[in-house]
């Protein structure tokens, strides 16, 4: 492998990419489009966390990382709970990579996911993740409406884990105004301040901030960019995480999924395209 390729690996049923360059190194499944490690090399300490007990096969959702909610997030499908897949489609099935090039300090690779139909979503529309990596990982998913006539509706989002020492030291900064918290009916509750973490944690904050920091013991450790949102959604399990088959029972302490996200419902008009981008420095 050089500097300016990548290289793809084959292993129970799926595939996996890495790409390498002077800046970092980013490592993908091309089941599910998704992201499993960001590593910049001036420290090497990946941003992102991914399940020990992550299932990689193609069997399921894979745990952690950066998985992709689209058309849809949650259960929020308009149909009863569990008749559709949460969050969607697009993170249970094989993408494929349309395009690569890369400087030598800055690689780009757009993937396309075999299929954007599926139960619950019938128009033809065009959607690519397209992949920055360097000194910050940028990510972008990216829906074109090719409809000549309809308008349709979509939510969607980066469903990053970001990898943390300890959660109980660890402060979301840069957030304000109000969230719907999903563990107490959708109550609609004030940002605390400081934002720290103490028990399961699942909301869905109402302003879209383009610029959040991760905290640890006083120190910056990510700072998060997003674009083409409306929410920002903030996930920790905590003790559920020992009822979930591929996570650990303290899994939790290690992460803190911090998501890039639509979920207000964008009518996308014909032709028109949005993009959804995350940044992580
Ligand atoms: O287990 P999944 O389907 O990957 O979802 C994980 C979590 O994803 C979050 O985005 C949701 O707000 C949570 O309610 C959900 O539990």
């Amino acid at each position: 492998m050089n500097d300016h390729t990548y290289h793809v690996e084959e292993k129970d049923g799926n595939r996996f990419v890495t790409i390498t360059n002077s800046s970092a190194t980013c490592r993908l499944s091309l089941f599910g489009g998704h992201i499993l490690s960001y590593i910049p090399a001036r420290d090497n300490r990946d941003r992102l966390w991914l399940s020990p007990l992550a299932v990689l096969n193609g069997d399921r959702p894979i745990r952690g990382g950066i998985p992709l909610c689209w058309p849809w997030f949650s259960d929020d499908h308009g149909k009863a709970k569990g008749e559709l897949p949460s969050h969607g489609f697009l993170r249970t099935q094989m993408w494929s990579i349309e395009q690569y090039e890369c400087d030598g300090a800055l690689s780009e690779m757009v993937l396309v996911p075999k299929t954007t139909k599926g139960p619950g979503f019938d128009f033809n529309c065009k959607v690519k993740l397209v992949v920055k990596v360097g000194n910050t990982l940028s990510v972008s998913l990216v829906t074109e409406n090719l409809e000549d006539e309809k308008a349709f509706k979509i939510n969607c989002a980066l469903h990053t884990y970001f990898e943390v020492s300890n959660i109980h030291h660890v402060k979301l900064c840069g957030m304000s105004g109000n969230y719907k918290d999903k563990l107490d009916n959708w109550a609609v509750k004030p940002t605390p301040v400081p934002y720290e973490f103490s028990s399961e944690t699942d909301r869905i904050h109402l302003e879209a901030p383009s610029s959040l920091t991760i905290e640890e013991n006083q120190q910056a450790i990510t700072s998060i960019g997003s674009q083409g949102h409306d929410s920002i959604v903030v996930w920790n399990p905590w003790q559920a995480a020992a009822s979930m088959s591929d996570m650990d029972a303290f899994g939790f302490k290690q992460m803190l999924c911090v998501e890039t996200a639509l979920t207000k419902g964008l009518m996308l008009q014909p032709r028109q395209s949005h993009s959804l981008t995350q940044i992580i420095e």
